[in-house]
């Protein structure tokens, strides 16, 4: 079972509050919202203490990053001020319980309550609309601002215009997730993390979605909503059922690979700040020759990956099932801001033809000892949302906010994302989603849309098949291979712990699937399972 069950959560326990007069909370809790960035800032110093360097050409590049103000920004023509606080919404709630009113207007003290009394019906009103629709997927998150350093020219490669020089920085906004999750689902349980970000350019918004896990279950989007269902509780009595989950993984000899990495150690995390996260489909880079590329992202923390066992990610969830929000916010609060090295692995698409898989195949990883990663630059998370709202809820990530120089490939999931987000934001956010300062969209047309494949032939006979080179074993074996005894041990062990409770056809499918990628591994599950 990929979740596991919901801990009972303590209720929470609101810190005492010393009252003041009329019941409003104490002065410095009711701060406008730059004050209370103001103060932050003193908490939390500059993180990067090294100058930057001065920029190699005179290109204009920089947007001015909005706080702190002592950093030296490169030279160039005067930037577009990004600003971050206040935004609307921050500040003391108008619907809250801050008011400067503590009755409704009646007739008389005992009398009823009058119809035009707008104080009493805007605060109702305001409390039941308050609540923003939830993401389909990726429902509980937690947000940082920060800043991209370029650190490598990437121009022979791209024409993203924040990549073209060294030093060029950009502020950003981060979106970290759990990808099956309602908000109370703890913070550690075996589940997969996004890790998204915005990169705010003089040009306009580049989007980069991420996952903790390198594969996904499936390569056609049109077994996303199958896939993501077979984690969800049951539409009969919402409980989790794992002979739901293993029903579609015997379905899907796809996601043997995906399957293998999540019940690995690498399904349970408990420091965001120590993520390693992948753009999992393939894109394309465009350099100014018109040359093209394949290109997957990476992000490397500058801590080192971590990853916890199931007993210990089943100890924290019981502690504190929002443990990893609350260390990434208490670590920035305090100035020790998380750092990710951006790298990518290019292939050129010729190339692609001789592999014995498909590159643009998402339930593959690309051999890192064939195609190296490339180090292109340092993301620094050192600001906490002050309105979380705002700032973090309204974030609106697409694989398609795509700038010159980057493109989607023909990667089936990566084609079936590519408006499916923005539709998803229109019902969460309404149509003027883009124009929420977050989303930095507020000039955007549907013409600012980047084009992708302009110029690339397509043609064939249409038709609806899986891609040729499938090879749904190799990989998931290579992994299990890749780990040292404990780790296959503790695999093996998860494994077995959650298909026990699938029925005995669907046990054998999928003992076969892993039999297939690794004698070794069908038969140590199959072990445990006896
Ligand atoms: C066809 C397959 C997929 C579909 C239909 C899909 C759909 C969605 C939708 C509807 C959202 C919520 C968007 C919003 O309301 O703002 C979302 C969020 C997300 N998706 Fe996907 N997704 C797919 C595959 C993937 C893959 C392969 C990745 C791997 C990187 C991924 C990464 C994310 C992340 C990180 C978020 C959270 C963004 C945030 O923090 O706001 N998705 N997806």
């Amino acid at each position: 079972m990929p979740i596991p069950k919901p801990v009972p959560r303590p209720a929470p326990v609101p810190p005492a509050q010393p009252r003041t007069e009329r019941g409003s909370l104490p002065k410095e809790e009711c701060a406008p919202a730059a004050d209370r960035v103001r103060a932050e800032q003193e908490v939390c110093p500059p993180p990067l203490p090294e100058p930057r360097p001065e920029p190699a050409c005179g290109e204009p590049c920089t947007p001015a990053a909005p706080v702190p103000a002592a950093r030296t920004e490169p030279e160039g023509p005067a930037p577009r001020k990004i600003e971050w606080a206040p935004v609307q919404g921050a500040g003391p709630d108008p619907y809250g319980d801050q008011l400067g009113i503590l009755h409704s207007q009646t007739v008389g003290p005992d009398g009823p309550v009058v119809l035009q009394d707008m104080a009493l019906h805007e605060t109702l009103n305001g409390f039941v609309h308050e609540k923003l629709v939830e993401r389909a997927v990726h429902v509980k998150g937690w947000g940082a601002m920060g800043r991209f350093i370029c650190e490598h020219d990437m121009s022979a490669y791209t024409m993203l215009p924040f990549l073209q020089r060294p030093g060029c920085t950009v502020p950003t906004a981060s979106r970290f997730s759990l990808a099956v999750s309602n908000k109370g689902t703890p913070d550690t349980s075996r589940n997969v993390r996004g890790f998204s970000t915005k990169f705010y350019t003089e040009q306009g918004v580049f989007d980069l979605l991420c996952n903790h896990l390198p594969v996904f279950s499936v390569r056609d989007a049109i077994r996303f909503p199958e896939s993501i269902k077979a984690f969800l509780p049951a539409p009969t009595n919402n409980l989790i059922d794992p002979q739901r989950f293993w029903d579609f993984v015997a379905r899907a000899p796809e996601s043997t690979n995906f399957v293998t990495w999540l019940y690995s150690d690498m399904g349970t995390v408990k420091s965001l700040r120590r993520l390693r996260a992948y753009g999992v489909n393939t894109y394309v880079w465009k350099n100014k020759c018109g040359e093209r590329r394949y290109v997957k992202y990476h992000w490397i923390p500058k801590l080192g990956a971590e990853y916890i066992t199931a007993g210990e990610a089943e100890q924290l969830a019981c502690q504190n099932p929002d443990c990893a929000g609350q260390d990434l916010y208490d670590a920035i609060r305090r100035g020790d801001c998380p750092c990710y090295e951006l790298n990518v692995q290019l292939m050129e698409p010729w190339n692609a033809e001789k592999l014995p898989y498909d590159p643009l195949d998402d339930t593959k990883v690309w051999s890192e000892s064939d195609y190296p990663l490339i180090p292109v630059g340092t993301l620094t998370l050192d600001r906490n949302p002050d309105c979380y709202r705002e700032q973090v809820e309204k974030l609106a990530f697409s694989p398609s906010n795509l700038l010159e120089g980057a493109e989607l490939s023909a990667d089936k999931m990566l084609q079936g994302r590519s408006f499916i987000y923005t539709d998803a934001q229109r019902y969460r956010l309404g149509q003027d989603f883009r124009r929420s300062k977050v989303n930095g969209q507020a000039d955007w047309r549907a013409d600012c849309q980047a084009p992708s494949g302009i110029g690339v032939e397509a043609c064939g006979v249409q038709e609806r098949t899986d891609i040729c080179r499938q090879d749904d074993f190799t990989q998931a074996g290579e992994f299990f291979r890749s780990l040292c005894p404990e780790e296959r041990e503790r695999l093996t062990e998860n494994l077995a712990g959650s298909l026990a409770a699938a029925c005995g056809e669907v046990r054998r499918t999928v003992l076969g699937y892993l039999w297939q990628a690794d004698e070794e591994y069908g038969r140590a599950v199959a072990e445990k399972l006896r």
